[in-house]
């Protein structure tokens, strides 16, 4: 339950939750109930996951009840952002995820489309987005009717303390791929330099996207987002998050929301 839940008109809904465990329970619900909406209505359910803090706040999913009323048999798994790194090396998203979730559930291995390790940035990036144009031909996944962008049925991220999303930086050129559907850097301000990442009119192109971000360290850059301070290029890549459907929610625990004038509510 979380502890208070605004709905802003701009930046979409705030779920603030007094723990971890709460929020662990929060977004595995909400991860669940999406699910099973989109099995029923598309017979699939096409999730883009990220790496970071994110994989363990998800780790709830694996456990009862949803490791068995969650259909994985119908998930498409996809990353809105990855390393270029081996699949088993401890920077890869990849590797998160397998090793947190998906060894723990029955998904199909052929629906994890992971990035080619094998191969440069580039490739791997071009590679990646010919997969998910093979996917939108075959409606695996849904296709925007505004910007013929492909349409994950949720789109999962976290948020750097610099409010980077994916591997979205401020000031990074990635930024600004208007064209691509994914892109890719060789120079990440964060290490690793080497990185894929979707771009802004995919993620916004989402039917749902959900943000969770914990700690203090974020509290600075999740009160920007909030009141939408900044315009043009001193917006964070995060104020930059607004999905065309406006299903967009927030989840917080009460560090990340500790400079938010919030009273809680429920
Ligand atoms: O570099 C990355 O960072 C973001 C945020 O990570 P967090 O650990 O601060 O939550 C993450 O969402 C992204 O996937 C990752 O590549």
């Amino acid at each position: 339950m979380a502890l208070s839940s605004v709905i802003h008109e701009d930046t979409g809904e705030w779920r603030i939750h007094e723990n971890l465990d709460e929020l662990r329970t929060d977004l595995a619900d909400y991860v669940a109930e999406l699910s099973e909406s989109y099995v029923k209505e598309r017979g699939v359910f096409c999730i883009a996951l990220s790496g970071g803090s994110l994989i363990d706040l998800l780790r709830k999913i694996c456990e009862a009840p949803y490791n068995k009323t969650v259909d994985w048999a119908r998930w498409h798994i996809f990353w809105a952002d990855e390393r270029v790194v081996s699949k088993n090396h401890p920077d890869s998203n990849y590797k998160l995820a397998k090793d947190g979730i998906l060894s723990k559930v029955s998904v199909i291995p052929s629906h994890v489309h992971s990035l080619n390790d094998a191969v440069s940035a580039e490739a791997a990036a071009n590679e990646y987005e010919f997969t998910i144009r093979q996917l939108v031909r075959t409606r695996v996944i849904d296709v925007s009717e505004i910007s013929d962008c492909p349409k994950f049925d949720l789109v999962l991220l976290g948020m750097g303390p610099q409010g980077h999303v994916a591997s979205l930086f401020r000031g990074h050129n990635a930024l600004n791929e208007k064209d691509e559907w994914v892109t890719f850097l060789t120079d990440s301000p964060n290490p690793p330099p080497e990185r894929i990442t979707f771009t802004l009119p995919v993620i916004n192109s989402a039917s749902n996207v959900a943000v969770v971000v914990t700690g203090e360290n974020k509290a600075g850059a999740v009160k920007s987002v909030m009141n939408s301070a900044g315009t043009g290029c001193s917006l964070l890549p995060a104020q930059m998050v607004r999905p065309a459907s406006r299903k967009l929610v927030w989840f917080l625990d009460s560090a990340a929301a500790s400079e938010l004038d919030i009273s809680p509510c429920s």
